[in-house]
């Protein structure tokens, strides 16, 4: 049996998919292993920063009051009463006509109001320790940094869904976060249809091709956070198909297949939604390549079912199943980000449908420059690597030319490279 196709656009697939994920489930790991996950709770500072008032200098604690009048040609002398190192808590009062010795870092003793460095005092050698000079004038509150100028106790420092990297493992360990609340990595199962497909280790024969979707999706799922897991490749059967697909959902969080979506006579998938009873979101997108591209529910879960041609399922995956992915993990941008590029030549080619052209962007003369990066076939396999977005080419008779600006969306992993 075949099913209707009812092309949607890529916005309307997206809102269908995203209208049925909840929330994934939540777990709580170390801190040292969080690097990467997304944080399931926002994350609230549990004390002032600093949560005492302290030195920014090595020097002495004074009271500024007695620094009045004081220069490098009439040095005011105090008596030092004591020194305060890092982690100190002093336990003593910087009376009238005292200082402290205090470290870069250490607790601001009472009594002193201002901080003056080693550089700015003059210490006798013969009385070292025990008496020292000021040579400049100190202002109320100079050289502290006071409890709570940084962070107040309360604040709201990192949202739901961020991904934890250098500034927020910063964050979580200044707050005693020794475990962190993160989303549990989704767990998805990877499987190839196609009776043509031979496995990396094969020796090639006329007519059958490697399976690379598999190796290719399993990379995206890892890039947005997921955990995939390879079934191999299978054979176009309705009936292994069924049994496999039923296997993998009652494993893993959800299942990406690549191939036989379309309307090929060995095209399994679409059997395999009948059989399964599935919910069928959609199977036609208004898009070039993956025009194809379907998503059913079976259950909570889903079936992300992949167009064979390998453009064509790395676009899928990047316009449908990261969205998920990141909605799974609390993120609240969910799909790719949109920029406007230059485009670098003419894209006349008609379409009636938008085209997710696999491109390059740069910078050229100031300027975002975007070029597709060669044969644009979705079953071109060898240029994916040179992407670094997807460039829309709106649907219609005319296409784009060059000059033109178009919105291109790019790929987060290729960022900084
Ligand atoms: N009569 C029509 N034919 C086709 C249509 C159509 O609308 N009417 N759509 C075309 C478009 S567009 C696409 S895209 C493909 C989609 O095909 P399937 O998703 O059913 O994929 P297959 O038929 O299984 O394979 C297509 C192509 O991709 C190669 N392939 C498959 N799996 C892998 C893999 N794991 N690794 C690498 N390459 C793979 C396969 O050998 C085929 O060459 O349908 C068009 N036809
Ligand atoms: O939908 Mo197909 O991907 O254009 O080759
Ligand atoms: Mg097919």
């Amino acid at each position: 049996m075949r099913f209707h196709r009812d092309p949607i656009t890529v916005a309307e697939a997206q809102q269908r998919i995203l209208a049925h994920i909840t929330q994934g489930d939540i777990e709580k790991i170390p801190l040292f292993e969080s690097e990467g996950r997304r944080l399931a709770e926002a994350i609230i500072a549990t004390s002032d920063v600093p949560h005492f008032s302290k030195s920014p200098y090595d020097g002495f604690a004074v009271r500024s009051a007695d620094t009045t009048g004081a220069s490098i040609h009439n040095p005011i002398e105090l008596e030092v009463i004591g020194a305060i190192a890092c982690g100190d808590a002093p336990d003593f009062c910087v009376e009238v006509g005292q200082a402290a010795r205090i470290m870069t870092g250490a607790a601001i003793p009472q009594g002193a109001d201002c901080v003056i460095m080693f550089e700015m005092t003059s210490e006798n050698e013969a009385r070292v320790d025990r008496i020292v000079g000021i040579k400049k004038e100190m202002k109320p509150g100079e050289n502290i940094v006071f409890q709570g100028e940084e962070t107040k106790t309360g604040t709201r420092l990192i949202e739901v869904g961020t991904r934890i990297g250098p500034g927020e493992m910063a964050i979580l360990a200044t707050f005693g976060y020794a475990h962190v609340p993160v989303y549990r990595l989704p767990r998805v199962g990877i499987l190839a249809t196609g009776s043509e497909l031979l496995r990396p280790e094969d020796e090639l024969t006329y007519g059958k091709i490697r399976n690379s979707n598999s190796y290719m999706t399993a990379s995206q799922v890892r890039q947005a956070g997921g955990i995939p897991i390879l079934y191999g490749n299978l054979e176009d059967d309705s009936d292994l198909a069924v049994a496999k697909v039923q296997q993998i959902l009652s494993e893993t969080d959800f299942l990406i297949t690549s191939g036989g979506v379309s309307v090929g006579d060995f095209d399994v998938m679409v059997d395999v939604f009948t059989r399964l009873d599935a919910d069928l979101l959609f199977n036609k997108i208004k898009m070039r390549p993956g025009s194809v591209t379907s998503t059913a529910r079976v259950g909570q879960q889903f079936i992300f079912g992949l167009s064979g041609n390998p453009g064509a399922c790395f676009v899928g995956f990047e316009l449908f199943v990261r969205p998920a992915l990141h909605a799974l993990q609390g993120k609240s941008q969910t799909a790719l980000p949109e920029m406007q590029a230059k485009l670098g030549i003419d894209m006349k080619k008609p379409s009636p449908f938008t085209r997710y052209v696999r491109s390059s962007w740069t910078i050229e003369q100031g300027e975002i420059v975007v070029r597709p990066v060669g044969m644009d076939k979705s079953g071109v396999v060898t240029n994916i690597t040179d992407a670094n977005c997807l460039m829309c080419i709106p649907a219609g008779g005319a296409g784009a030319a060059a000059g033109d600006l178009v919105t291109i969306l790019p790929l987060p992993y290729r960022a900084g490279e």
